[in-house]
């Protein structure tokens, strides 16, 4: 599959808006905005896009914060494997609608309903929201769901 990106605004609060995936791959997953790199695009480009797309909130490429980098790794279905890049934005515009696609809502950094989401998520989103930068690999087992391993690390910096 193409390399994604995965972008969590937060807001002055310190919350942070989530989705509601209400279609396709990660149905009923709260989550990030984000997909697939479209051709031409640059990461950040791509990021801005679905972020307009999946919240109705503008931002600028230059104000996200590249926090990691995960290959998202499927054994049963290696052509769903890839490369996701995963912005922080702190500064965006415009009024957060719900979408086909998405339905949004702000979780306090605290209460983020990891039960509801990607099931490697509540390993390596609370080091981000620590402040840590980082890498790693996320390998999932047959069903595509449950995680079969797990290895990330704290980085110094990351560039895209
Ligand atoms: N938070 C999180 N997201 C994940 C994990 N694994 C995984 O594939 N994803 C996300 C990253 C991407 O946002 C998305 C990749 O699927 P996709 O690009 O087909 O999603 P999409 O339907 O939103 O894409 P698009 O058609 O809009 O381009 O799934 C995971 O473990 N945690």
């Amino acid at each position: 599959m193409r390399d994604t990106t995965l972008c969590f605004p937060v807001d002055a609060a310190g919350r942070i808006l989530l989705g509601r995936k209400k279609r396709g791959f990660g149905v009923s997953k709260w989550n990030g905005f984000g997909g697939k790199l479209e051709k031409g695009e640059t990461f950040r480009q791509c990021a801005v896009r679905e972020l307009w797309e999946e919240t109705g909130l503008q931002a600028k490429g230059e104000d996200l914060e590249l926090v990691g980098l995960l290959d998202f790794r499927f054994l049963a279905a290696p052509e769903l494997n890839h490369l996701g890049y995963v912005y922080f934005v702190r500064s965006y515009e415009g009024i957060i609608t719900e979408t086909e696609e998405m339905e949004p809502k702000w979780f306090s950094a605290e209460s983020l309903p990891y039960e509801q989401m990607w099931k490697g998520d509540k390993t390596w989103i609370p080091l981000l929201l620590t402040g840590k930068r980082i890498k790693g690999t996320v390998t999932f087992a047959e069903d595509n769901d449950t995680v079969y391993s797990i290895d990330i690390h704290n980085v110094d910096s990351l560039s895209d």
